[in-house]
């Protein structure tokens, strides 16, 4: 049976308020969604990319030009030959655009699973039910505002807090943080590579407030630099955008870049990439947690069955629909007790809401096969 056809779907998700990083400030999430449409079922995968190339060189436009002339017209179109290893196969002459290829590797996967009736955990090696959720807090204007925010993710049941830095907004930020809540808040900082290996002795004055990883403080092709950042913080580094590959890992802990690694599995290509990155960690004892790309509920049911898996021993950046969306275009992941429930259907176990998608879709296309 051939596969039918894929489609490219983007919509535009506005946010519940700003979020502000190192290299911008998010309004509205301008989100690529991939429909795989075989006889059997249809899948879903979310392209993480952002709408401009700050976060990585990847953004939606891009991926939806690489999938539309590259990636798509490469899988084969006999559906029985259709499965997640033939289409990683098909995708692999291509060089980068992981985001993309991990959006199509992933609708090809949910399709898949939505037949044969098997969840995405179960697929993935799940070891939990539920995971302990993290969240992610912005740059604010005022450190009492930070703390407001923080107060109301605290109240909500978020069992790890994660802090945005940048220079002229790190030590104090967080020393207020520190002393607002107390030792015991799971607290972390994310640089999004924002600083120098010059910056280290500054660096070196968060290491007394207990974090428990500093995230990407460098650039993310300098695994070199980072091994000797590493030498001068108590702090343990934990790589984000440094992290591409199970190969990437294996440098970088090899390096002594990192000790412990952020897995986004679109910025690493799709989830049996990152499963091999959570393999190989695990296998080294590097901790690993799943981070996240303001998804909406399709990427945030994978992410949640991802951060199942046994080696996820820290909180990741599953937080719940909420936190970024006033209304998630899947029926919403809400935090219970500081914990998301790992979706237990078929496929990612989640689909969108019709009426919801229809709302917030800009635009749709159809790459018959
Ligand atoms: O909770 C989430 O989904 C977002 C977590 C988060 O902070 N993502 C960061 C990051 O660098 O990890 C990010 C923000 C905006 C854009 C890309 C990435």
């Amino acid at each position: 049976m051939k596969i039918t056809g894929v489609e490219l779907r983007r919509i535009m998700m506005p946010l519940v308020s700003p979020f502000r990083t190192s290299f911008g400030t998010e309004t509205a999430r301008d989100v690529l969604l991939v429909r795989v449409v075989t006889p059997e079922a249809e899948g879903w995968g979310e392209c993480v990319a952002m709408a401009e190339p700050r976060y990585s060189s990847e953004y939606a436009d891009g991926a939806a030009e690489a999938l539309r002339r590259f990636l798509v017209p490469a899988l084969p179109r006999n559906a029985a030959e259709l499965d997640v290893h033939a289409a990683g196969r098909a995708m692999e002459p291509f060089k980068g655009h992981r985001m993309a290829k991990a959006a199509l590797e992933t609708a090809v996967l949910d399709a898949r699973l939505r037949a044969s009736g098997e969840s995405f955990g179960s697929f993935l090696g799940a070891a939990r039910d539920r995971v302990p959720c993290g969240v992610s807090v912005g740059i604010m204007d005022s450190v009492p505002e930070l703390l407001d925010a923080v107060a109301g993710y605290v109240e909500e049941g978020y069992v790890r807090i994660k802090l945005k830095i940048e220079p002229g907004w790190d030590v104090a930020p967080v020393r207020a943080v520190r002393e607002r809540f107390g030792d015991d808040l799971m607290l972390q900082v994310d640089a999004n590579a924002a600083y120098r290996l010059s910056d280290a002795h500054h660096l070196a004055r968060l290491d007394a407030f207990g974090l428990l990883l500093i995230e990407q403080p460098l650039a993310d092709d300098d695994l070199v630099q980072h091994a000797r950042l590493a030498k001068l913080l108590r702090t343990p580094i934990c790589l984000d955008e440094s992290i591409e590959s199970a190969a990437h890992a294996a440098a970088a802990i090899s390096l002594g870049a990192c000790s412990i690694v952020n897995v986004k599995p679109g910025r690493v290509g799709g989830y049996l990439e990152a499963r091999r990155i959570h393999d190989l960690c695990r296998a080294h004892g590097v901790a690993v947690w799943c981070g996240g790309m303001l998804e909406t509920g399709l990427g945030r049911a994978a992410n949640v069955a991802l951060a199942a898996l046994p080696g996820f021993t820290l909180p990741g950046d599953t937080s719940g629909s909420g936190r970024y969306y006033a209304t998630d275009i899947t029926p919403p992941f809400v935090l219970d007790g500081g914990h998301l429930p790992v979706p237990a259907g078929p496929g990612l176990g989640v689909e969108p809401v019709p009426e919801i998608l229809d709302e917030v879709t800009v635009s749709t296309e159809w790459i018959a096969l």
